[in-house]
Formats: structure tokens, sequence, C-alpha cells
């Protein structure tokens, strides 16, 4: 299975490098952003061909009970806030005619090894402003889904592997819980060492599987 890794910074993969040249894996760092990444992501599908684009990285938490570092894979993934203000109401992209704002994982037709399916499902949503203010977030916990993380990439990840064709799965660590922003109280350290623990965990028994 030819996979490629896709994160938005060096940080969030540079421990599981060595990993990646052991088995040969590709990867791509696409910068931060939606933009960024279906730019650096549409571009290397038109280059290479793959069977799995994996998105790592970290990622807010709107449930304030989520312990930092706790590993989540995305079911779907959407655009916020994608579409026009009418009056003090919101209509969406889709109500506009112009599109979708709402992408989801495609699993590859070969299976994929327990370190995959072992992890706890979640839904998140992709900002281009990170929220920070409290008014905001205590209405947001009563719109979204109670474990949904917020990224700034993730719907532009699978909105280029949709385009594309090709099978994609995406997987955050939890850094920070979206709050009043005070980035004293968040911890990178700790989501980059369980979201790298659990990427070489997966390749090495992905890789293993398929090369029987
Ligand atoms: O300094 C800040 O206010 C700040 C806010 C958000 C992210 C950062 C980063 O340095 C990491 C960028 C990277 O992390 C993802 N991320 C992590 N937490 C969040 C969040 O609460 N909301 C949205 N994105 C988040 C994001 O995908 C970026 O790629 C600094």
């Amino acid at each position: 299975m030819n996979i490629l890794i896709v994160s938005a910074t060096e940080l969030e993969i540079a421990d599981s490098v060595p990993t990646f040249n052991h088995y040969r894996i590709d990867h791509l760092v696409t910068g931060v952003g939606m933009v960024a990444t279906a730019y650096a992501l549409g571009k290397r599908l038109q280059e290479r061909s793959y069977d799995l684009l994996v998105n790592v990285g970290i990622a807010g938490s709107f449930n304030p009970e989520h312990e930092l570092g706790t590993v989540l894979k995305i079911k779907s993934d959407r655009i916020f806030r994608f579409g026009a203000e009418q009056g003090s109401s919101f209509l969406p992209i889709e109500q506009m005619g112009f599109g979708e704002s709402s992408f989801s994982e495609r699993l590859p037709a070969e299976d994929l090894v327990a370190a995959y399916h072992n992890l706890p499902y979640t839904d998140a949503i992709s900002v281009n402003m990170v929220h920070g203010s409290a008014e905001t977030i205590k209405r947001l916990q009563t719109e979204l889904p109670k474990n949904c993380l917020e990224s700034m990439e993730g719907a532009a990840f699978f909105y280029a592997a949709q385009k594309a064709g090709v099978p994609c799965i995406q997987v955050r660590a939890v850094s920070n819980l979206v709050e009043e922003r005070n980035t004293a109280n968040w911890n990178i350290p700790k989501a980059l060492q369980s979201l790298n623990d659990w990427l070489q965990n997966f390749l090495n028994h992905q890789k293993r599987e398929s090369d029987f």
C-alpha cells in the first residue's frame, strides 16, 4: 500500500520521519490553513499516485473533559461558516447552490489495521480563525457534537482527496481545549508525543500487513 502522510507543519511529524524513511513512505508538509493544504495536496496528487492519504496533526477540542494528548480519528470535517449572512441568520454554501462544506474519510479497499479501527471517531470543523471568545465558544458547544475538534486544515485535506478520488483518513491529537485564548494551557509536546506514537505504531503494523 503506497501511503502519503500529510501534515500542516514539520513539527507535527518530525518524530516519525525515521519511520517514513525506513518504509520509504512519502510525506508532505503543506503549511498551515485550508488554502495551503488544498494547493499542496492537489499539486502532489497531480504528480504522484497513492493508495491512502493520512492527514495527521494537532487540534483543539470543544469538549472540556477531553484530556490533552487524546488521539481521535475524524469521520467528517466541515469548512466552518462557509456561506453567506442573511440578516441575522447564516445561509450555508449548500443552500446557496455553490457546492459543499462537509467532507468525509474514505477507507481503502485493503483493510486497515486495528491501530486505526481501535481509535474513537469524532467529527471536526476547519477554521480560518481559531475560536477564542468565551461567548462564541459557549454557543458552539451547544451546536456542535460533544467531542468535536477544530483544526485549520482537515476539511481541505478531505476535499482535495475526494476531488482526486483517493482514499483518505485523518487522525488528530488534542493539544488544547477551544477556550478563551491562553496558550499557557496548551500541551503541544504531549499531543505531538501521542500523535507520533500512534502514527509509528499504525505504520509498523500497516506496512507489515501489506507486505505479506
Ligand atoms: O498561537 C495561537 O493562537 C495558535 C492557535 C492555533 C494553532 C496554533 C499553532 O501553533 C498550531 C497550528 C496548527 O495546530 C492546529 N490547531 C491546534 N489547536 C487548534 C485550535 O484550537 N484551533 C484550530 N487549529 C488548531 C491547526 O490545525 C494548525 O495547523 C497557534
